[in-house]
């Protein structure tokens, strides 16, 4: 700007002295100054593009090491479970996976230090050839509309903040009935003109919704600052014209202060490669403090002998449940109440009861992912709670229900199940083979080395069945890498008869020795263990052998025959149709 106006500025008196004259030859270096500066802003601008690269993949790098940091600094679920905990992380993950992360948000404050060096420089030269007195107007008319884009921006990112519940349910209906499972179910239950006017109600509300956060952050404030800026800027253009026309400036000079006057207004104007990523990317930011104070809150769990927490060990004689009673945070009433069991190691454990007995809370408490209100559970007399939480968790090998189910290949999803076991091809198929998933595992395109999901190149999927046994060879590899309890949280349920009954002849043999706990509906699967407890109202209503409790024919009895009764009757009604 400055050598294209002195260029301008000489022209008039190169015209006339001609090519030979000093005139002619300061136009030729101010045109040459122009031509280098424009050279070397375009030399510079893949530099500052590389340089907010490198800034935005250093910050976001470290902000998602802090979330993970955050996610797994509590051995427990409970703060995790928190609904505005979970909303807050949620919206991190959404955050960082959207363009304005709190690292695009630095590297765009890189952009703004140079908008705003410009803008300084502008009002730096609008005061040394003009007039301070046009540089305030200019500079104060230009920052009065660059506040209020800033407070718009922050205020309409913080607001929106509040809309989560609408949004969800937006993208509910406009995203996640695109999904395969919902395109099913849509189908056959004729839902699909349903779901399209909920969404288009829902899109619309939330649409409205917006509007009203941006009218009010944006265009009310905005028509006052833009009055005062069209102020600023005619005051510094206008006292500008006197000296201009009265001949106290040559004509270079107005040029280049009249230009310093527009660039310095147009600091008032919206960054769109800046603004919003700000806005946004510290909204995701304040949403990751949210979580990491959530987390740094909750006390962890003090140890029951007060000492520091010791290694856990291999479990040598027995876990005891000792009176426990636990209740969910929030929830009236407990699931365990006064909850006792003694299991002794090597041995195994079925557990059943109807739906909400509390089997599955029995199992995450466990493994310490929630602590008993009162009671103790204890491994070989000694409270778990004296025990390092993380190594007590190592030595827990667990299949819950929704269990991992990675994207990668078919030896890491079982390499898994012990870090130091992955690269171990020959465990790795070891255990593969003891769960009866070897077979099927090498009969995929790249056996082992297949990728478990169809969203990548040369991925497969399996059926639910195979998916379960690739989770209990996971398991399985546990227990060679030093996991002394083995829980399944019913390891059948997707299982057709046959592979249920390879799987109940071959596991409880191939486990004995190993302290063995099963959830599951399933009679067959728990017949065989060494010992069944019936869970009822919190507490154990039966505990013993299949044959003793059938001999008892109390609720076990009852449900076991009613079990075969109906398995009988299908088999009758197969026998009847000639199957
Ligand atoms: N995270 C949770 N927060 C609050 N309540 C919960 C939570 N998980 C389970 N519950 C409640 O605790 C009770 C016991 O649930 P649990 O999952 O332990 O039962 P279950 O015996 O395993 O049932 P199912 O046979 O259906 O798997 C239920 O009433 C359930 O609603």
């Amino acid at each position: 700007m400055v050598f294209s106006s002195a260029a301008v500025g000489h022209v008039g008196a190169a015209a006339a002295g001609g090519t030979g004259s000093a005139a002619w030859g300061q136009l030729q270096t101010a045109m040459g100054l122009a031509a280098g500066a424009l050279v070397v802003g375009q030399v510079l601008a893949p530099v500052q593009r590389m340089l907010a690269w490198v800034i935005q993949y250093r910050v976001d790098a470290d902000i998602y090491r802090r979330l993970m940091a955050t996610n797994y600094s509590a051995p427990g679920i409970a703060v995790m479970e928190r609904p505005e905990v979970r909303s807050a992380l949620d919206e991190a993950v959404a955050g960082m996976r959207r363009f304005a992360t709190p690292g695009a948000a630095a590297a765009a404050s890189l952009t703004l230090l140079a908008r705003y060096t410009g803008f300084v420089g502008a009002l730096a030269l609008i005061g040394v050839r003009f007039s301070w007195l046009g540089a305030a107007a200019a500079g104060i008319g230009g920052l009065v509309l660059r506040v209020t884009h800033r407070r718009g921006a922050n205020a309409y990112s913080t607001a929106i903040v509040d809309t989560i519940a609408q949004r969800r349910r937006h993208f509910f209906l406009s995203d996640q009935c695109l999904s395969p499972a919902i395109g099913k179910e849509s189908r056959v239950f004729g839902l699909a003109g349903w779901l399209a006017d909920r969404g288009e109600e829902e899109g619309l509300g939330y649409f409205r919704m917006l509007w009203g956060i941006r009218s009010g952050a944006f265009i009310r404030p905005f028509v006052l600052a833009a009055t005062v800026t069209t102020v600023g800027g005619a005051l510094a253009l206008a006292g500008l014209a006197w000296p201009a026309v009265g001949g106290g400036l040559s004509v270079g000079s107005t040029m280049l202060v009249a230009q310093a006057v527009i660039g310095a207004l147009g600091i008032g104007a919206s960054f769109d490669e800046s603004d919003y990523i700000i806005s946004y990317g510290l909204t995701c930011l304040r949403h990751i403090e949210q979580v990491e104070a959530a987390t740094a809150a909750a006390q962890p769990v003090p140890a029951a002998d007060g000492l520091p927490a010791v290694p856990a060990p291999p479990v040598a004689e027995s876990i005891r449940f000792e009176d426990v009673v636990f209740a969910y945070p929030g929830a009236d009433r407990p699931v365990l109440s006064g909850f006792t069991l003694d299991l002794r190691a090597g041995t195994s454990l079925a557990v059943v009861g109807v739906n909400g007995a509390g089997k599955t809370t029995l199992i995450k408490l466990l493994c310490r992912f929630y602590e008993p209100q009162s009671g103790r559970i204890s491994v070989d007399g000694a409270d778990v709670r004296d025990f390092d939480a993380a190594q007590w968790q190592r030595r827990v090998a667990a299949v819950f229900q929704d269990f991992g189910r990675y994207p990668l290949s078919a030896a890491d999803n079982i390499g898994f199940g012990a870090a130091e076991l992955v690269a171990d091809r020959a465990a790795v198929a070891r255990a593969a083979e003891r769960v009866a998933a070897a077979g099927f595992l090498e009969g995929l395109d790249r056996g082992l080395d297949t990728t478990l999901s169809r969203k990548y190149q040369g991925g497969t999927d399996l059926s639910g069945g195979q998916w379960q046994r690739v989770a209990l060879a996971r398991a399985m590899l546990a227990v060679d890498g030093g996991a002394s309890v083995l829980i399944m949280d019913e390891p059948t349920a997707s299982m057709d008869v046959r592979a249920e009954a390879e799987f109940i002849d071959n596991f409880l043999d191939l486990t004995r020795g190993t302290t063995t706990v099963v959830v599951s509906h399933r009679f067959a699967t728990v017949r065989r263990a060494d010992r069944i407890v019936v869970l009822d109202g919190g507490r154990i209503a039966e505990d013993g052998t299949h044959a003793e409790l059938m001999e008892l024919d109390g609720q076990y009895a009852r449900m076991f025959a009613l079990q075969s009764a109906r398995f009988a009757v299908a088999a009758g009604a197969g026998t009847e149709n000639g199957s």
